[in-house]
């Protein structure tokens, strides 16, 4: 069973209370360079399936800005993403956008940032995505996506043709990380600079999990109103959990003497655990101001039949926790005990 069948299969489960949900696929994968990401929606809950959005696939053209590859179908696609999204907001739905890539969020946070300025961002995954066409080394969009969409890093970038609907942009006050480790070093800059709330792996191993998310919903929503979106990359997960899904890292290595170097590796170990995973979908769904999921980098061409199924099963348990599961049970509406 893949997404599709995540779908299908929350949406039936008696115990999922949240029933207004839109669901929409958007099987985009030019954020990254591997095939796979875009398998994911095909194979993915119905509570009411908004379908899969339009792909979009522009040519390069040279008033694209250099070092951020497939800019033309990103751009293309994240609108029409971000039009649908607009619609399951509009029908008073919680959104459930599953990728595809991490630079399917441009399109949902975007469009949620048009529905209500105030939202407040949680940006659950091993990497931090802010950097800027500039500071990245891949190229990639996906790990552009925070630094597309921030306010206070508009000057930072050369012009983004395309993106100019983007007219709500969000403040990084408004966004708070949980689950980072793989920082390159200049996105590290960058959250510096701008004060980022970030909590690592470290402060999750420090402190434990519930208090981190209660922490996290603190500092980034002090007065309870926000609308809250979720953006959760599976790899955040650790490895044994979720094995398909897979992003090229630097990580620094120690040659000698001080002297270091940027070595390759795929996909970083020592992650979240699926449990600790559902809990911050817990407790961000008691706020009752859950509004919009994505669930993304999730690769069925990675790994074998197994590894998919275990992933796939992983984002089940994240994306029914999103929708109100309780691990402990939910009383069935107008049920009885029966007697013989
Ligand atoms: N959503 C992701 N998996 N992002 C990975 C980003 C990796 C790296 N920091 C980059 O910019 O290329």
């Amino acid at each position: 069973m893949g997404i599709d069948g995540v779908i299908k299969h929350v949406a039936k489960m008696s115990s999922v209370p949240n029933k207004r949900i839109g669901i929409i696929g958007c099987p985009f994968s030019k954020g990254q360079q591997k095939r796979g990401p875009e398998l994911a929606p095909q194979e993915s809950l119905d509570v009411l399936d908004y379908g899969d959005v339009d792909i979009a696939h522009r040519k390069y053209t040279p008033s694209y800005p250099r070092n951020m590859r497939n800019y033309g179908q990103i751009v293309g696609t994240v609108v029409n993403l971000a039009s649908k999204v607009e619609e399951i907001l509009k029908d008073d739905r919680m959104v459930v956008t599953l990728g595809g890539d991490h630079s399917v969020a441009i399109g949902s946070i975007g469009a949620h940032l048009m529905h209500n300025k105030d939202i407040a961002v949680i940006w659950v995954d091993a990497h931090a995505d802010i950097n800027t066409s500039l500071t990245s080394v891949s190229g990639n969009i996906h790990g552009m996506t925070v630094a597309v969409l921030a306010k206070e890093l508009e000057s930072y970038w050369p012009q983004l043709p395309g993106m100019e609907w983007l007219k709500n942009k969000l403040s990084l006050k408004d966004i708070v990380y949980i689950g980072l480790r793989s920082i390159d070093p200049l996105e590290k800059l960058i959250m510096s600079k701008f004060n980022v709330h970030a909590y690592g792996m470290e402060d999750i191993d420090r402190y434990g999990i519930y208090d981190i998310v209660q922490n996290a919903l603190q500092y980034v929503d002090p007065e309870k109103k926000k609308s809250y979106h979720v953006s959760y990359d599976i790899d955040s997960l650790d490895g044994l959990e979720a094995p398909s899904t897979g992003t090229r890292g630097y990580e620094e290595v120690s040659i000698s003497f001080g002297i270091t170097s940027s070595k390759l590796v795929i996909s970083v170990r020592g992650g979240l655990s699926l449990r600790e995973g559902i809990c911050i979908l817990e407790e961000i769904y008691d706020t009752g101001r859950l509004a919009a999921v994505d669930l993304v980098e999730l690769n069925p061409a990675i790994g074998s039949e197994d590894d998919v199924s275990k992933t796939v099963d992983a984002a089940i348990q994240i994306l029914k926790a999103a929708c109100g599961t309780v691990r402990k049970g939910v009383l069935p509406n107008d049920a009885v005990i029966p007697k013989p």
